[in-house]
Order: structure tokens, then C-alpha cells, then sequence
């Protein structure tokens, strides 16, 4: 378990962490999300004593790291997949990481064999690809054999192979009991590794919720139908005092009753349907719904909609956009 309390970090007048107080569980994946610049890096090297708060504290199974007898055998991190010494084998990094720590060497070969980089163990770290880094580094964070891990951006410059196999790895290590902590850019990763997720912005908690939920409550879900009678299936929608909305490509969007009700009621009136579909938005839909009014840095955009920086993008009918209320 990793707890922080009131967590901050001031560079001079920036705020890059502003009061965090969470809980990173046991025997699951804990998504950590935020804009760039939100504070994830900042907070991800406080828990591992790299960067001292300003204010606030870690607890690592409630101590601080600092008080950690053997912190590699509590907690493993990947944080910069290039601190690695390059004129170093990979197999000597670890080794070194080991011998310091006063871990078996025997758990140098094991770690290699895990992630995938025994037949390069003899190899000089610096000729090694972002995708090869980022194993090696995956693999200093399992030397310890830690009940808790944390991997920032540990899909970078993974290939799909790659992206597959920590997904895979991360599961089976939540799966063991284990508290994994992850940080990613990749929502449609996350989407399919995390169970819960914290998410910030510009240093401050905005969400601390499970994967499920975050989605549900940032995001418009609604159904979609299409059928050869399509006119008639709507007034019957309307006249059953639903709203339905028919768009473009010829389909009808209901967000205000279920599939099931839908179905009946097309039945009930002999309605062939072509389609009847719930449809949730995306988590990426749903993240940057949430995020849209902390994001540091805009890009500019062509699209007059999302032109404005200051605003979060206007709710679009059909694309999950529409912000719902919390418990919707
Ligand atoms: N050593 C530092 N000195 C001054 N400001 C810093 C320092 N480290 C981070 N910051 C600032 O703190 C804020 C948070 O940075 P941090 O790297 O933790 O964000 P992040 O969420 O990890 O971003 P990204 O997703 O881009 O990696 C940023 O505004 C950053 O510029």
C-alpha cells in the first residue's frame, strides 16, 4: 500500500503537487493519469525519496522510504528507463543494483529470463533500443522482488509484442497481491490494464476512482438504432416520451432509456431493427472531458470548435462528450 498525505512540491512559486492524498491498493493496477505537467513524475519521485516534499508525506506499507531498510525488496520503480550506466552489460547493471542491495544474484538471471533480455544479458545497455531500456529497467524494478511497484510510462517505445507483454505482466503481478502503480499516455492501454485510477491535474486530485466509474461519470453513454423504419421507430420512441435523435448516417440516439426498453418497445410494435446498441464513450473521451480545464499546454487547433484554449471542448451529440453529473 502506498499513502500520501497532503503530498506537495513547490519549484519556487510553481505548485507542481498541490495537497495529494491518496491510496495506491494492493492486488490491483492503479492508473495514475494526468495533462502534461500535471505533477505524475513529481509524485512518482517522492514516493521513492528522489525528490523531497514541501510539504505532506509518503508512506510505503507506513513508513517513509527514507526508513526502508532494503527499499528495493518493498518497492521497485521504473522511472527513467535511461539511468541505466551504458558502458555496463545489462546483466552487470543488475548485478551491481543487487550486490548493493544485498540481493540474491541468482535474481539477476531470473529478472533477465522475465523480461525477455537473457540472450542480450552480455551486452553494453547503451546499444540497447527505447523498447530493450525499458525492459531492462522493468526488470531492475522486479529484482527486489517488491510487493509494490511502480512503472512510469513503462510502454514507451514498447512495440505491440511489447505493449501485450507488460499489459500481461502488470495483471499477473496485481493478480499475485501486488500494488502496481502506472502511469501512461496511452488510454486505450490504460483502458485495458487498470482497475482503478487516480487522476490529476496541474498538481491537484480530480479523480480517485475505479476504471468503471470514471468513465460513467465523464462521459455521455446512450444507445444507438438503426431500422428500415426508422421515422416510425422514432415517433414511437417520442410518443413513449423519450427523446430520440436521428443523425447523419441515418440512426437514431437515445441517451435516456436502455437498450432493453428499446427493444421492447420496437417489438411491441413490430419493428424491424438493424441495430440496437449501448454505446459508452471511450476512456480517452472520458479523461479528457474531466482534464479539458487543467491542461497546461494547447496545442492549436483548426477546428473552431476547440479553437479557444481557455475552453474544454463543446459537448458533441453522438461522441460521449456530454458531461454527466456524478452518480448519472
Ligand atoms: N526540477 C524542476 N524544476 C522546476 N520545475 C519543475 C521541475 N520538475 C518539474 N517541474 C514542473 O512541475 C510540473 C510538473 O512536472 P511533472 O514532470 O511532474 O509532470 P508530469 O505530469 O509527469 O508531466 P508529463 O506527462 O509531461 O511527463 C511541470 O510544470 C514542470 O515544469
Amino acid at each position: 500500500m502506498i499513502e500520501l498525505e497532503g503530498l506537495t512540491k513547490r519549484y519556487g512559486d510553481k505548485t507542481a503537487v498541490d495537497q495529494l492524498s491518496f491510496q495506491v491498493r494492493p492486488g490491483m493496477v492503479t492508473g495514475f493519469l494526468g495533462p502534461n505537467g500535471a505533477g505524475k513524475s513529481t509524485t512518482m519521485r517522492m514516493m521513492i525519496g528522489l525528490d523531497n516534499p514541501t510539504g505532506g508525506s509518503v508512506r510505503i506499507d507506513g513508513k517513509h522510504y527514507r526508513d526502508l531498510a532494503e527499499p528495493l525488496k518493498y518497492i521497485g520503480a521504473l522511472l527513467d528507463a535511461k539511468a541505466m550506466h551504458g558502458g555496463r552489460s545489462a546483466y552487470n547493471n543488475l548485478l551491481c543494483l543487487a550486490q548493493s542491495n544485498r540481493i540474491p544474484t541468482s535474481r539477476v538471471s531470473e529478472v533477465l529470463d522475465t523480461v525477455g533480455l537473457a540472450p542480450v544479458a552480455k551486452k553494453k545497455s547503451k546499444g540497447f533500443s527505447l523498447g530493450m531500456g525499458q525492459r531492462l529497467g522493468i526488470a531492475s524494478a522486479l529484482l527486489g522482488n517488491p510487493e509494490i511497484l511502480m512503472f512510469d510510462e513503462p510502454v514507451n517505445g514498447l512495440d505491440p509484442e511489447g505493449i501485450h507483454w507488460i499489459r500481461n505482466l502488470m495483471k499477473r503481478l496485481a493478480s499475485e497481491g501486488r500494488t502496481i502503480f502506472v502511469s501512461s499516455h496511452l488510454m486505450s492501454e490504460m483502458a485495458l490494464t487498470a482497475d482503478h485510477l487516480i487522476v490529476i491535474g496541474q498538481g491537484k486530485l480530480l479523480a480517485d476512482t475505479s476504471m468503471a466509474d470514471f468513465i460513467q461519470q465523464n462521459s455521455r453513454s446512450y444507445v444507438r438504432l438503426r431500422s428500415p423504419q426508422q421515422e416510425r421507430l422514432r415517433d414511437i420512441i417520442t410518443e413513449a416520451g423519450i427523446t430520440a435523435v436521428s443523425v447523419g448516417d441515418g440512426s437514431i440516439e437515445v441517451d435516456s432509456a436502455t437498450s432493453e426498453q428499446l427493444g421492447e418497445l420496437a417489438a411491441g410494435h413490430q419493428i424491424v431493427l438493424h441495430e440496437l446498441s449501448p454505446q459508452r464513450a471511450s476512456l480517452e473521451e472520458a479523461f479528457m472531458q474531466m482534464t479539458a480545464g487543467s491542461v497546461e499546454y494547447h496545442a492549436h487547433s483548426d477546428d473552431s470548435e476547440a479553437a479557444d484554449p481557455g475552453l474544454p471542448p463543446a459537448p458533441r451529440w453522438g461522441q460521449g462528450s456530454t458531461k454527466k453529473n456524478k452518480g448519472a
